[in-house]
């Protein structure tokens, strides 16, 4: 038997704990407390009146989550007790026992029996069944399930989480939703709940009967879904679950039945295969059978086209490049080369012909565009018939302060003065005297540095040199220098013997020196022309222009003016007004107005044109300077003009040129090194090695001269180009670069800029302190067994501008760095006028009082020398640190 307790009793009937204990006492119910517990059936005495005074509740829907309730009392006759006990008691109430509750009240336990709703209850039986035949079961129900989750445009809003709450509940329909419990309430809420059905006008009578009995109640018909979903699934589980399997189906086919009517089919198909099934693309009859067939089909290896498969590099390409180019992975490319033995990063440039043979493994071919650039560029060799005289280019190259400057302006001068076109002269780099009605082109730069950057760049201007040399001085290092540039570059030579107006001038002197230098004077039995001038009183200087001429004759100078030009640049610059101002030297052909024209990376075309008077011309024929503008950029000294009728051409091979300078400073490789030399015999590149020669005294630059002459054989000549007392400068390098050339330094050390341009160009300066080392290495480097090499790493200089003497410690410099960085515990050189006299450790770095590990470029710092005190102010203190670095071979 239950039991209940009073308290609990008096909220069942809705009255307080002592009024309730008062009736049972009355009753002859003994309780002490409203803990007290009774028998249910005692309670039950109590539970029925003869008329109920039910406190039931109104409800007011007011928004979709809003309901507002009112209590109030219905005085109802009593129905059957039985059914009124059921409620609250049975879980799971015989269908016949549903009543149909007004609405929400289905989730309060105290639902009232409602006779309100009670005309309604014979048509809560046919709501179900149209659904129920509704034949959208099996495709909609998988319809449904891929298209619930799209946005369905046709849907109006409102309907939308109703839809998909719906959905939300629909597994639960096996177990008794709790709002479900008070059964009677069930049935009719649910036309009232899915107000879709009840919306379509074909759904039947009995539908729209329920659908307008909700609509009748004062609740809203859509907010209610939720207890008449699981009075719903009730009334199915009660009596049969065919038809609740088909108001589910009902209930999922409504999005699927809405948009049959909302949507076309396109709409579905393209949402199907943006959402579901990318691929998808049902179409009509065969066309269908046909897009959708290559999903089955393997994917197939395309072939290029052969005129795809050839792969146009200019000189070199990188990894990355080819590997995209051939569109494949470069980690494929990186792994065929680590078979091949290279070891390359993505970013490793090839040469033609490694990316040839590694194109060849991919079924590609590499043709290489810069011989056809060289090709577009090359000219066809000119008919000796087309070939007229032309005038004599001459560079003026000499020793500092002998006169070359002077000599210059001289012959100028007196060549304006002699009444020639006359007018301001202008300096464009280069200029044109004449005698006898026969022209002779001077280069404005004297020395032979331009000369020889100019040659580096691979220009050949220079016919004939004309080399200055001071009467009172006589043959110094840089008349050397300039002799032995000029013969590396094949150019004769004639001696200009200036200053003889000293008293203190000895030609004859000087002739002498120069024979110890190769240059034996005509009147002595040789074949150099030597004259004796004077730039100051103009002495000779028509005797020296008639010699010119007279080579030039003898090398015979001529050119073809009826073709395209061709020239070198001499000297370029950006004008503020003008733009990109260029001296071109034409050398061959005749330059117009208006032709358009490549000069190294720049391309253009000829707007205007004036010669070193200043005087506008409309052409320039060969060995003619003259000042052009209309280039698209500024080119280098040196740089090779060509002229051209095709703009597209001439825009394409700047561009070419441009690419490739790009990818060659990727490739930036050494001109020759030792560690190459080997390899390089063996392959017939190399017949003569060329080296330059720079040390201490002239003593050991004689020495290690003449040692390594020595080492001639038959396969390899050994050229001693240049060899000179001092630092290894610029020139130097230069030199190196154009005749591919070793540099030894004997004692010195290169210059800070020589240095520089010497890694950007790849030359090799060797540096020695004993002559039998730098001869050893360049004969195992000629015999291909030169071993692995303590290279050292140049760290950074600082100039000594003080010195102090510290007790104990010894000197200490006071220094300032002028280049690099100074690494305490570093190896060290000390310079004084480039000239080693020192090489050990450093011991002390310190920056005020502070011993430092670093000291870097604009900074002073304080540096002590290991057993070393002789240091002066001025010396140089060279940092470096040794590497080791396997040879190549
Ligand atoms: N007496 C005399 N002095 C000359 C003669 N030629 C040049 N000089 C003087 O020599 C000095 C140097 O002349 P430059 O023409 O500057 O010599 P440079 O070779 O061009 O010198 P750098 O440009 O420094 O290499 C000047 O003071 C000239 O006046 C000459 O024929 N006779």
């Amino acid at each position: 038997m239950t039991k209940i307790r009073v308290h609990e009793l008096a909220q069942q009937l809705g009255i307080d704990n002592k009024e309730l204990m008062a009736k049972l006492q009355a009753m002859g119910i003994e309780v002490k407390s409203h803990m007290s517990v009774i028998e249910e059936a005692d309670a039950n005495k109590l539970k029925v009146p003869p008329t109920v005074k039910e406190v039931s509740k109104e409800e007011v829907r007011v928004t979709t989550t809003l309901i507002r309730r009112r209590a109030k009392v219905v005085e109802t006759p009593a129905p059957e007790p039985v059914a009124v006990e059921a409620a609250p008691v049975k879980e799971e109430p015989a269908i016949e026992a549903v009543q149909p509750a007004p609405v929400v009240v289905a989730a309060e336990p105290k639902a009232p029996p409602a006779p309100v709703v009670e005309p309604e209850q014979p048509k809560a039986e046919p709501v179900v069944e149209p659904v129920a035949e509704q034949p959208l079961d099996k495709p909609t129900a998988n319809r449904a399930k891929i298209l619930g989750h799209v946005e369905i445009p046709g849907l109006k809003p409102a309907e939308k989480p109703h839809e998909r709450r719906e959905y939300q509940h629909a597994p639960a329909a096996g177990r008794p939703a709790p709002g479900s419990r008070p059964a009677p309430g069930a049935r009719p809420a649910a036309p009232g709940a899915r107000p879709m059905p009840g919306a379509r006008p074909d759904r039947g009578p009995a539908d729209r009967g329920t659908a307008g009995g909700a609509a009748g109640r004062p609740a809203a018909p859509a907010p209610v879904e939720m207890p008449g979903n699981g009075d719903r699934k009730k009334g199915r589980k009660g009596k049969d679950a065919p038809v609740a399997d088909a108001a589910k189906g009902a209930k999922k086919s409504v999005p699927a039945a809405k948009k049959k009517d909302t949507f076309s089919r396109a709409d579905v198909i393209e949402k199907r295969e943006r959402v579901f099934e990318p691929g998808f693309r049902p179409g009509k009859g065969k066309r269908r059978e046909k897009e959708r067939a290559p999903e089955g089909r393997k994917t197939e290896i395309t072939t290029p086209k052969a005129i795809k498969r050839i792969i146009k590099i200019s000189e070199t390409i990188t990894v990355g490049e080819l590997a995209k180019r051939m569109g494949v992975k470069a980690n494929d490319l990186i792994r065929v080369l680590m078979k091949m033995g290279l070891m390359a990063t993505i970013n490793h440039p090839l040469d033609v012909d490694t990316a040839t043979l590694l194109a060849t493994e991919f079924g590609y071919e590499i043709e290489n565009v810069a011989v056809d650039l060289d090709e577009m560029m090359e000219t066809t060799p000119d008919a000796p018939e087309s070939l007229v005289k032309r005038s004599p280019v001459v560079t003026i190259m000499g020793h500092v302060d002998h006169g070359k400057t002077s000599l210059l302006d001289a012959i100028r001068e007196a060549n304006v003065i002699a009444g020639e076109a006359g007018g301001i002269t202008q300096h464009i780099g280069a200029y044109d005297v004449e005698l006898n009605g026969r022209k002779i082109t001077f280069l404005d730069t004297p020395g032979h540095e331009a000369f020889t950057a100019m040659r580096a760049r691979g220009a050949k201007v220079t016919d004939i040199v004309i080399l200055v040399v001071a009467a009172d001085d006589g043959v110094m290092p840089q008349t050397r220098e300039a002799i032995n540039h000029s013969k590396a570059a094949g150019v004769p030579i004639i001696v200009a013997i200036n200053k003889i107006d000293k008293p203190e001038a000895k030609p004859e002197r000087v002739k002498q020196e120069l024979t110890e230098h190769g240059l034996v004077s005509e009147e002595w039995g040789g074949d150099t022309t030597m004259v004796e001038v004077s730039a100051k009183k103009r002495l000779n200087l028509e005797e020296l222009l008639e010699m010119v001429l007279l080579q030039a004759d003898v090398m015979d100078l001529k050119a073809n003016p009826d073709k395209e030009a061709r020239g070198t640049i001499v000297e370029a610059k950006l004008d503020k007004g003008r733009g990109p101002v260029a001296t071109v030297l034409v050398q061959e052909g005749t330059l117009k107005l208006g032709d358009y024209c490549v000069v190294g990376i720049h391309s253009g075309r000829v707007r205007a044109m004036q010669n070193d008077r200043g005087d506008k011309v409309v052409e320039a024929g060969p060995a003619m300077p003259v000042e052009v503008i209309g280039l698209s950029g500024v080119p280098d000294a040196g740089d090779i003009f060509v002229a051209m009728k095709d703009e597209k051409q001439a825009k394409e091979i700047a561009t070419l040129r441009q690419i490739k300078q790009r990818e060659v400073e990727l490739a930036k490789h050494s001109k020759l090194s030792l560690e190459q030399l080997y390899e390089k015999i063996q392959k017939g590149e190399v017949k003569d090695l060329n080296v330059i020669v720079k040390g201490d005294v002239q003593g050991s630059v004689e020495a290690v001269g003449e040692s390594l002459r020595k080492l001639s054989t038959d396969a390899v000549r050994l050229n001693v180009l240049h060899s000179a007392v001092g630092a290894v400068t610029e020139t130097d390098v230069n030199l190196a670069t154009a005749s591919n050339a070793i540099i030894i330094g004997f004692n010195v050390r290169p210059e800070v800029k020589a240095q520089g341009l010497a890694e950007k160009e790849g030359v090799d300066i060797r540096l020695y302190n004993v002559i039998y080392d730098a001869v050893e290495d360049v004969k195992k480097a000629m015999e291909g067994l030169l071993e692995p090499t303590l290279r050292e790493k140049y760290l950074g200089r600082a100039e000594i501008r003080e010195t102090f003497s510290v007790p104990k410690v010894g000197m200490v410099a006071g220094c300032y760095v002028q280049d690099g960085k100074m690494l305490r515990n570093a190896q060290v050189r000390l310079l004084r006028d480039n000239v080693v006299i020192y090489q050990g450790k450093m011991s002390s770095l310190r920056r005020f009082k502070d011993d430092v590990k670093e000291v870097a470029t604009g900074y002073e710092c304080g540096i002590g020398l290991e057993n070393y005190n002789d240091l002066k102010t001025g010396d140089i203190i060279e940092a470096f640190e040794i590497e080791k670095v396997a040879a190549t071979l």
